[in-house]
């Protein structure tokens, strides 16, 4: 069997086609052009490429996006500052920290200190806790990524065994409690690296979303022939970007699978578009 792939780059282009005709129409019917605001500190290669592209991708469907690129020794209070001066910028409605922030600032207070409103990554505890409560303002980016990779390929969630390996605040966690929530309605196993016998649980799995971080840790004898499975990670290695999956043995059993580069990646970067809308939306209601 060979999976079909699950093309998120494809799907991310679809969508943003679509977010440009609602830019459009929006700034017409309000005269107001949707804002986000990049908040880049040091000078991690990666999150370098991740903020370029991320404004790229708004420039694509006409939002504008500012960068604030700071030294890598800015203190702590000096990024609490420039938070709270875009909290209260009218013209600003997204604030994006990109992550990680260099060790020695406190990334927990600086991502409470963002106005919830403006929270597009739903980082902010207010909007973990609506989400945990089924009543998001914004989705996370990511996790939202894979449920929309997954429906608009038609691919079943509900009453489905999805198991998620790796509990991170950016992906695991958030993704196994909208995949349980009402409307989505899975039954989800949240694995980890304490989790004992890993391959009988991930091999149980109807869908296999990984985000651990590890290259090609998930091995085919791990999946359950014909699982959808979804492949988060990122690893930059010698052989080059490749995910957390060992896509040419796992391609071989699964029903379908994402590539990496050009899977869940793609569609992180567009669920960011889709929340700064929301955030001008709301923001235009209330002025
Ligand atoms: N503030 C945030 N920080 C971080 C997040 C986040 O959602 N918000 N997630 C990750 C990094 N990330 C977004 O910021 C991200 C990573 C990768 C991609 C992506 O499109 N990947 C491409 C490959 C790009 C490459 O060559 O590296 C792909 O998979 O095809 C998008 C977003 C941590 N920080
Ligand atoms: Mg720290």
């Amino acid at each position: 069997m060979t999976a079909q792939i699950l093309d998120g780059k494809k799907l991310a282009k679809q969508i943003r086609t679509e977010l440009a005709e609602q830019v459009t129409r929006f700034a017409a019917e309000t005269k107001v052009t949707p804002t986000l605001a990049a908040v880049l500190v040091g000078d991690d290669p990666a999150s370098d490429v991740y903020v370029r592209n991320k404004r790229r991708d708004c420039a694509e469907v006409g939002i504008e996006s500012i960068l604030h690129r700071l030294p890598a020794e800015t203190s702590q209070s000096e990024l609490l500052s420039l938070i709270a001066k875009l909290n209260i910028d009218s013209q600003v409605h997204g604030i994006l920290v990109q992550l990680p922030l260099p060790k020695h600032i406190n990334t927990e207070q600086v991502l409470e200190a963002i106005a919830p409103t403006k929270d597009v990554d739903a980082f902010h505890p207010e909007n973990v806790g609506r989400l945990v409560q089924g009543r998001p303002v914004f989705l996370p980016c990511t996790p939202h990524g894979v449920v929309e990779l997954l429906k608009r390929n038609n691919i079943p969630i509900a009453g489905k065994h999805v198991v998620v390996v790796g509990r991170s605040d950016i992906v695991g966690k958030p993704l196994s409690i909208m995949l349980a929530q009402k409307g989505a309605d899975a039954t989800v196993t949240l694995c980890h690296s304490r989790t004992q016998n890993l391959p009988e649980v991930t091999r149980l799995a109807d869908i296999l979303v990984v985000a651990i971080g590890k290259p090609n840790f998930i091995t085919a004898d791990m999946v359950r022939p014909g699982a959808v499975v979804v492949d988060v990670g990122i690893n930059r290695t010698d052989a080059g970007l490749v995910g957390d999956v060992d896509f040419d043995a796992v391609s071989k059993v699964a029903g379908h699978i994402t590539p990496v580069p050009g899977g869940v990646g793609p569609l992180t970067r567009v669920m960011l578009l889709i929340n700064t809308l929301s955030a001008a939306r709301v923001s235009s209601q209330h002025n």
